[in-house]
């Protein structure tokens, strides 16, 4: 019998932490072996299973990442910037597969990345699912197809607990109308308007954020031209989806050599 995949849960206790533990916990070929919790939070020295409302399952919530991820051979990380940075270092350390949830990263927390990538394999992405991955080569598709008399807009829609605008898939999505259409998405980003904008520049990619209740992701690129419209649109119901992406990337990554990869990799579109 094969060997299970030992993954450590980072933000054990958050939305997307407990969804993964919940899943892993019914896979044939992984396991939950380790998880992190900030210092003080009252999961600490708890077993994961109990402090979820359910049976033991053997893994004591701990605050030194060290320790979480010394047996794993893949840390899920789902938390916050400065938090993943530092899991970085110490997952390649440990020689683990780190995939990458976070969203709202700047460039200088990814640039900071590149150092642990160079020992060990992380996979990142802003919306893990395969159904997003596979709109963003579909928005591609359609932004070169089109001219710049279709206005793109990313409108994105999340629950009220959310920190982070643009949302992660947003900034994915207008990233691939961007390398579709053949620009900087940098120069031609368009978000948080508000007041006496100004007529919308020609070229531009626009975004949106809507924030309320329990939204678990809904996005939606619009391409808009005199007389017609088109939209293409993803809706995320459940976290699962998330989930299953991010577990599928640990076991992805458990062959391949040290470097930073996207979930286009993982999924192979
Ligand atoms: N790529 C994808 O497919 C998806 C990405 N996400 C992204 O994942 C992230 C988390 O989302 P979600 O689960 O909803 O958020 P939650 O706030 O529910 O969970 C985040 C968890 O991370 C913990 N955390 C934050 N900082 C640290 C730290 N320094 N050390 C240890 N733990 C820490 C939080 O603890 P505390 O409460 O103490 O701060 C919390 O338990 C967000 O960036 C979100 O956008 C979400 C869904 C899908
Ligand atoms: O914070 C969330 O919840 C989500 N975050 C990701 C994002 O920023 O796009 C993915 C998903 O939409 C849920």
């Amino acid at each position: 019998m094969t060997q299970k995949v030992g993954i450590a849960i980072t933000g054990a206790s958050g939305r997307m932490g407990q969804m993964l533990i919940q899943t892993i916990a019914q896979s044939d070929v992984a396991q939950v072996v380790g998880a992190v919790e900030r210092e003080g939070h009252d999961w600490i020295g708890r077993d994961v299973g109990q402090a979820m409302g359910g049976a033991d399952l053997g893994v004591v919530t701990t605050s030194d990442p060290l320790e979480a991820f010394a047996n794993a051979q893949a840390v899920i990380d789902f938390t916050a910037p400065a938090a993943t940075v530092a899991f970085a270092g110490i997952a390649a350390q440990a020689r683990a597969v780190h995939v990458i949830g976070t969203t709202g990263m700047t460039d200088d927390d990814i640039a900071a990345l590149e150092p642990a990538s160079r020992h060990a394999v992380i996979v990142r992405a802003g919306n893990m699912s395969l159904g997003v991955n596979l709109l963003t080569q579909l928005t591609k598709k359609v932004a070169a197809a089109l001219d710049e008399d279709f206005d793109i807009e990313v409108i994105e829609a999340h629950h009220n607990q959310k920190v982070d605008a643009p949302s992660g898939t947003a900034l994915m999505l207008g990233q691939a109308a961007a390398d579709g259409r053949g620009v900087d998405l940098k120069t031609v980003s368009d978000s948080g308007r508000d007041g006496i904008t100004g007529a919308r520049k020609r070229g531009d990619i626009g975004f949106s954020a809507i924030r309320g209740g329990d939204i678990v992701g809904e996005h939606d690129v619009l391409f808009a031209a005199p007389g017609e419209r088109i939209i293409l649109r993803h809706m995320a119901t459940d976290r699962r989806i998330f989930a299953r992406g991010a577990i599928k990337a640990a076991l992805w990554g458990q062959d391949k050599a040290p470097g930073q990869y996207d979930m286009l990799d993982v999924l192979g579109i």
